[in-house]
């Protein structure tokens, strides 16, 4: 069963159509992974199914549910987060504390809530820093602050996650091991989005991957077939090459 379906998807700021009539689905379990050449519109595409845009034109559709015109709260709400190519974590509260900021109710009126240190702990866990728990941000190094990002997605308890240029500044080792940390997510039950730019880190994980071009579907295929796709090829001469 398709847990995500994009349908027709058109976003334009003022006369640029970052994206332009695309469609593409992802189903459970799945691990696909979404690349296009610089400027292609990936980043858009997360960012109106997060509800962070407002479409202009389509639809999106979550478990069977149209959550098009739903808000960020309302989207998360209902099982899918996203970590962003930017890292933003709030320096002055401790790495705890800026995963426990994303389990508080979003309402001004709540006192209470949040994860409790355990289910903290476990999230930490999951990705690999639970010792830098009592650390600050800006002491850890650049994989960790990624790991981060993982971290705080991870506390809303997603079904679906999608992950923006996840290896962007990460070095060969951290590479792999964020990789096999992506891996178990799905064995424990998570369907993932990949963004990145090229086929880099994403040969070896993903499933499927679909190529965007100018804002419009190019292809989709295995890895290999991508990789040896002459429509592919052609997009990314111009750029950084697959
Ligand atoms: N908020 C915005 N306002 C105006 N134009 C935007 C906005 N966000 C994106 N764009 C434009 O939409 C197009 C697609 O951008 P987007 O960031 O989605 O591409 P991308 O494939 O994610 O690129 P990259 O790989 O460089 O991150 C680009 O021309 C970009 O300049």
């Amino acid at each position: 069963m398709s847990v995500l379906e994009v349908e027709h998807l058109t976003k334009k700021f003022g006369g640029l159509v970052a994206v332009d009539d695309f469609s593409f689905e992802v189903d459970e379990g799945e691990i696909v992974g979404l690349i296009g050449p610089n400027g292609s519109g990936k980043s858009t595409v997360f960012n109106c199914i997060m509800g962070i845009y407002g479409v202009t034109a389509g639809s999106i559709r979550f478990n069977g549910t149209d959550i098009t015109d739903d808000s960020t709260h309302q989207v998360v709400n209902k099982g899918l987060s996203r970590v962003s190519q930017e890292s933003n974590p709030i320096d002055s509260m401790s790495v705890a504390g800026n995963i426990k900021l994303f389990t508080l109710p979003n309402s001004i009126v709540s006192l209470r809530g949040g994860a409790s240190q355990a289910e903290i702990y476990d999230y930490a866990s999951r990705i690999d820093i639970e010792d830098d728990l009592q650390e600050m941000p800006d002491e850890l190094p650049h994989a960790d602050v990624r790991r981060l990002e993982i971290a705080k997605a991870l506390a809303t308890e997603p079904e679906l996650m999608l992950l923006d240029e996840p290896f962007a500044g990460m070095n060969q080792a951290e590479i792999g091991e964020l990789a096999a940390q992506i891996e178990r997510f799905r064995e424990e039950g998570m369907t993932m989005v990949v963004v990145d730019h090229n086929m880099g880190g994403l040969m070896e994980l993903v499933d499927r991957v679909v190529v965007l071009n100018n804002g419009d579907f190019l292809a989709s295929g295995t890895p290999e077939e991508i990789a040896e796709d002459d429509a592919v090829q052609e997009a990314y001469l111009a750029g950084e090459g697959l």
